[in-house]
């Protein structure tokens, strides 16, 4: 079949954006890997599907597809560019938008100097929600935060564990562009002791409103920038007592601010969605 997708990105965290509103779409893992794959494919992060939703109230569902193929429950710079999305297309007029995610309802809001803002809900920080394992692990407490020591090839680091509706592992480094993320991501992204794998988060503290990071994301690899990350590295930091909200996220492709008012207080996202392309591209049948 021919695919019509527009190709976006959220700083510099890139996307298919697929209308199955217009489009029939049922893809295997390898259909939405070749999507993805960047020399074979269009190239992308994560392939994101505009829908309907059949729930009362709701104005869309989108659903998420990592690289790798697998389906995902939460993507922080998709919602982003979800938004501006169905805005160009006209498919809503609507400034603040209900949809639904794999991970339950998010509520975006299209700001007028373009940027969009996300509530992304308030952060799940029960390790058997997230889901990671504990048992048998000694913790330590830093500020409100619990911190877990995680062995990887012979060498211990302490995170923090967080949901924003997919996992999050996050650790402080002294310095980020020097952080062994591109070893130590794929190895923390399979540790055994998360049973869904998991996205790992490397943030470097510049100041109590001011973070550098960078993410090993689960089923992509390190992206340029990663929404949920930005959410669960800054819960992580007020937590443990180094960052006051609001907090400015820099990464490799751009910068987020993030704000949490702590506790079951929702998360907020404010950050850029870029429009690159429209294309159409024919999706032959591989695998089941
Ligand atoms: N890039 C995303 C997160 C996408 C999903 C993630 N890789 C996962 O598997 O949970 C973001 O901006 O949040």
């Amino acid at each position: 079949m021919k695919l019509k997708f527009t190709k976006m990105h959220g700083a510099g965290n890139d996307f298919v954006v697929i209308d199955a509103i217009s489009q029939q779409i049922n893809f295997t893992a390898a259909q939405w890997q070749h999507l993805g794959d960047r020399r074979f494919g269009v190239g992308a992060d994560q392939m994101l599907v505009v829908e309907k939703s059949p729930a009362e109230g709701v104005d869309f569902r989108y659903r998420i597809y990592n690289a790798d193929g697998g389906e995902v429950e939460q993507c922080g710079n998709g919602a982003r560019a979800f938004v501006k999305f169905v805005t160009d297309k006209g498919l809503t007029s609507k400034r603040a938008i209900r949809v639904e995610t794999m991970s339950g309802i998010i509520e975006p809001r299209l700001e007028d100097d373009g940027r969009i803002t996300v509530d992304m809900g308030a952060p799940i920080l029960t390790p058997a929600a997230v889901p990671f394992d504990a048992a048998n692990l000694d913790s330590r407490t830093e500020g409100d935060d619990v911190l877990w020591p995680l062995e990887i090839q012979g060498k211990q680091v302490w995170i923090s564990v967080v949901s924003m509706g997919n996992p999050h592992a996050v650790q402080v480094v002294e310095d980020s562009e020097a952080a062994p993320v591109l070893i130590d991501g794929p190895l923390i992204e399979h540790h055994p002791r998360f049973p869904k794998r998991v996205n790992a988060g490397f943030m470097q503290v510049l100041d109590r409103h001011h973070i550098k990071l960078r993410v090993f994301e689960r089923g992509a690899g390190e992206t340029l920038a990663c929404g949920t990350g930005a959410c669960a590295a800054v819960v992580a930091g007020i937590r443990r007592g180094l960052l006051d909200t609001p907090v400015k996220v820099e990464t490799h492709g751009g910068e987020l601010s993030i704000a949490w008012a702590g506790g079951q207080q929702p998360v907020m996202m404010t950050g850029p969605a870029v429009t690159v392309f429209e294309g159409e591209i024919e999706i032959a049948a591989v695998g089941n």
